[in-house]
Parts: C-alpha cells; structure tokens; sequence
C-alpha cells in the first residue's frame, strides 16, 4: 500500500535562539514510498538532480535511521523524493529530508517509534533540535538535546504573525556557516544570548509582538555569518523601519527572516528588501508565509 510523507521547511535560530528554536514554513518534502520486491529510490524534479538515485540519499539513509532504533531492517520499497525547499538556503531542506525519511521508515515498518522517539532521532542525527523540531511538530518550538532525549516545548504562533523571507540565489551549506563560528565566547555574549533569547521565547508565548526586535538581537552566530550573507547586517539593523517586527539570519543564512504583522500590507517590507539585495549585488525571491502548524503528516 503506497503512504506518502509530507515535512515542512523551517527557520531556526530566529536570532539569538542558536541551536534550539525555530519555527516551520510551508514549503513542503514529499516522499512517497510503495512496498515492493527491490528497493529504489528516485529523485524527482530540476532542485534534486544532484542528490544520489540510489541507497545513499540523505532521505533513504534518514529511513535507515528509524529502522537502526527500531531494531528492524527496512523492508524493500520504491521511493520517489520531490521538495519544494530551496536546498543549502537555511530553509531546512536537510531537516524536511532527515523527518520525511525517519518518519517514512518509521511508516513503513508499521509505526514502531513513537513521535518523541523520531524526534530524537533526527536530533541526534542532525546534531540540534532546532529544526527539525519545528519540521516534525510544526509551529514554534523551543528544544534542547541531551543524554536522556530531546525536550522541547512547541508554542502555537502569536496571532497576526507573519514570516516574509528573502531567499538568495545563492547556496550556502550549513556546515560552511558553521565553520566560520568560533569554539569560545564571553560571558558578556553568554549573558546577552541567554537573556535574549529567553526574552524571545516570553515574547512569542505571550504574543508581545512589540518586544520581538529587540529579544531578536544576537552575537553568537549572526556577527560571525554577516560577511558570507551581503546585506544581512543592513537587514538586522533597519528592516523594522519598513515594517519587519524583527529580524533574524534562517538557519544558518543565507535567507534572511523577517517577522510581519499580518494585519499591514508588506509591500514597503518588499520594497525596502529588494532594494538592499540591488545594493548588495543579489538577485533572489522576496517571499511572505504563515507558519505552517501541521508539522510532518502521513497520508496513505
Ligand atoms: N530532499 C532531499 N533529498 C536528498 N538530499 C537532500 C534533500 N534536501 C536536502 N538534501 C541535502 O541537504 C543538503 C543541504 O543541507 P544544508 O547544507 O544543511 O542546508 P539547508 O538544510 O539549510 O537547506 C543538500 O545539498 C542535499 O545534499
Ligand atoms: N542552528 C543551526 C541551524 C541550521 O539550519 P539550516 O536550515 O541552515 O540547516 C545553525 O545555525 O547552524
């Protein structure tokens, strides 16, 4: 019987939440899987051509990963892959891919692992729970990894919350961001990053949508990725004066994030970001969404 897997994009970080929060967007991984005898796997549309057609693709090797929990081996199966997330763009295409093809596995091995169980899963694979966490669960969820699991709380969106995001034309892979971040900081940055980002967490809970540009401020990871992003400081600094409720790198860049207030017109916030990507030498899309709330959903 053929199941098919759907898991969102997702924006982690959201500025100072560095490796633990993050939201999920709707631009979707498909992966549909049909039983048969041989296994095969088939990579769909123009964005995939460059990943593997074979048992080395990231989503197959995701599948492996629930049957490798489960104590089981994956039954044989044809499995076609199409995504909708722009890859190596900070929009979690890796996280759609990794949940789609745990929870793929997970489906195809008749459901041995609870969500709890997929979540860690994927957490541990791809090292922080940020977001894959929003990819499984959908909303806004705030997670930490440790030894004993992953822990994590989701908030439903404030009201009126909107996400505009500027994604370039360029591909930045999150391991290349991650190099540039250094091994040590100051309890000064500690300081200001704990206390901003638990600002942010309040904000959100509490729909205190004015409060979002300041908890959004961070050293820890957005000072160190500004030279591989051009624009991105200009956007940190004066996206609000068009109308941005915060702004934030997503993921680990180079699309920028920005909050709206869905009950105003967006179009100054396009305008202003079109223009800094003229200035900066950038061609890309200018994009508004809701968050997604769905989360990762199984349809047979
Ligand atoms: N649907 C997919 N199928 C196979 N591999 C994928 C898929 N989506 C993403 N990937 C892999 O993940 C890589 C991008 O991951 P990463 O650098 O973490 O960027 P991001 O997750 O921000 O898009 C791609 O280059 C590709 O190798
Ligand atoms: N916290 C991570 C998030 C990476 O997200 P991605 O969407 O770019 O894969 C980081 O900032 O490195």
């Amino acid at each position: 019987m053929t199941f098919t897997v759907r898991a969102p994009a997702s924006s982690a970080n959201l500025g100072p939440g560095f490796d633990s929060l993050g939201l999920s967007v709707p631009l979707y991984t498909t992966v549909r899987v049909t039983p048969q005898a041989v296994t095969e796997v088939v990579p769909l549309g123009a964005d995939l051509a460059g990943t593997p057609a074979d048992e080395r693709n990231y989503v197959y090797q995701a599948m492996t990963l629930a049957a490798r929990r489960a104590g089981r081996s994956l039954p044989p199966a044809r499995i076609e892959i199409e995504t909708q997330v722009p890859l190596a763009r900070g929009l979690g295409s890796s996280a759609a891919a990794l949940v789609a093809g745990i929870v793929a596995g997970n489906e195809l091995l008749g459901g041995p692992l609870d969500t709890e169980t997929v979540l860690d899963v994927a957490a541990r694979e791809e090292g922080h729970p940020d977001n894959v966490a929003p990819a499984l669960l959908g909303g806004i969820v705030v997670a930490t990894l440790d030894r004993l699991g992953t822990h994590y709380v989701r908030l439903t969106p404030p009201a009126h919350l909107g996400v505009t995001v500027l994604v370039p034309d360029f591909e930045l892979s999150t391991s290349k961001a991650r190099a540039v971040l250094p091994g040590e900081y100051s309890r000064a940055d500690a300081v200001h990053a704990l206390s901003h980002a638990a600002l942010l967490v309040g904000a959100l809970a509490q729909g205190r949508l004015d409060l979002l540009r300041h908890a959004m401020q961070d050293y820890i990871h957005q000072t160190w990725r500004a030279p591989l992003v051009p624009g991105l400081s200009d956007i940190l600094d004066e996206a609000w004066r068009h109308g941005a409720l915060g702004a934030a790198l997503s993921g680990a860049g180079p699309t920028v994030l920005c909050f709206h207030d869905t009950r105003h017109a967006t179009a100054p916030l396009h305008a202003y970001l079109q223009g800094v990507m003229a200035r900066s030498g950038l061609t890309g899309q200018v994009m508004d969404f809701p968050i997604d709330e769905a989360g990762t959903l199984v349809e047979r």
